[in-house]
């Protein structure tokens, strides 16, 4: 039986405008239902194939700020979130998450200024601006996510050495394990390799599950890894 907190969720293309840009997005205009049976849910492929609209989107209806936090900040230095919330309708599991984080690599810096605000004698902040943009990244994954919860994470290796985004990786599993969800769009053959995580790539021109074997992430890591030598002389000769 599905557990997950968000157990999916349909898309009502009737409701978003003729010509809306989301409707060119070539991957993301032939998905009319997704589920999500697995504690962890990995969004993958090129850059522009719509991932973030529909993670953003997830996040919105769900209830979180577009720019990212808990469900408790409500600040807005720019409206740019898309109109695919208003065609998105979420299928809620029976268990309700007992906290929940949308983290996003494009407005931490903002986040990170709005937690500063929030803060008061009773949660005082945790001043990231006063860590390096991984450490402060990592540090507010670590302190944000607990067991029961949902996590909605945009590229959060973006900040994140390799060593940094093992230690993120452990930690992700360690909460998927005691109870909480997590829908990620990576491009970190590291996260994705996070054993029982259900991979939905936008390449090809269609959501579809993948293996991590097929995810470009890894096929492009590999190659570049195993095959260094000859990748160099084949690309710079071109
Ligand atoms: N306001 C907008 N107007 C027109 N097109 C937009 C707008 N916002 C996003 N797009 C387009 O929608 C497409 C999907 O963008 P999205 O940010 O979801 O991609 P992505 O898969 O998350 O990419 P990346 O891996 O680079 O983060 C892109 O081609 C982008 O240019």
């Amino acid at each position: 039986m599905n557990q997950q907190f968000i157990r999916g969720l349909e898309i009502d293309w009737n409701k978003i405008e003729r010509d809306s840009y989301l409707k060119n997005i070539e991957a993301l205009k032939g998905v009319e239902q997704l589920e999500f049976e697995t504690p962890i849910t990995f969004f993958v492929g090129e850059n522009g194939s719509g991932k973030s609209t529909l993670l953003e989107a997830i996040a919105v209806v769900y209830g979180f700020n577009p720019e990212g936090g808990t469900k408790n900040y409500s600040f807005s230095t720019y409206d740019s979130h898309s109109n695919l919330c208003e065609a998105i309708r979420l299928s809620k599991g029976f268990r309700q998450a007992k906290h929940g984080y949308f983290l996003r690599a494009e407005s931490f810096y903002n986040v990170a200024t709005k937690e500063e605000d929030y803060a008061d004698a009773g949660h005082p902040s945790s001043r990231f601006h006063a860590q390096s943009h991984g450490e402060s990244f990592l540090a507010l994954a670590q302190q944000q996510m607990q067991p029961n919860g949902i996590y909605i994470l945009d590229e959060p290796e973006a900040a994140l050495s390799p060593h940094r985004q093992l230690t993120l990786m452990l930690e992700i599993h360690r909460y998927a394990k005691a109870g909480a969800q997590f829908i990620i769009v990576t491009h970190s053959p590291i996260l994705l390799a996070i054993p029982e995580a259900k991979i939905w790539t936008f390449d090809e021109g269609a959501v579809h599950t993948c293996a991590y074997e097929d995810t470009s992430s890894y096929q492009v890591t590999e190659m570049f890894v195993n095959h260094r030598e000859q990748l160099l002389d084949r690309l710079f000769k071109e």
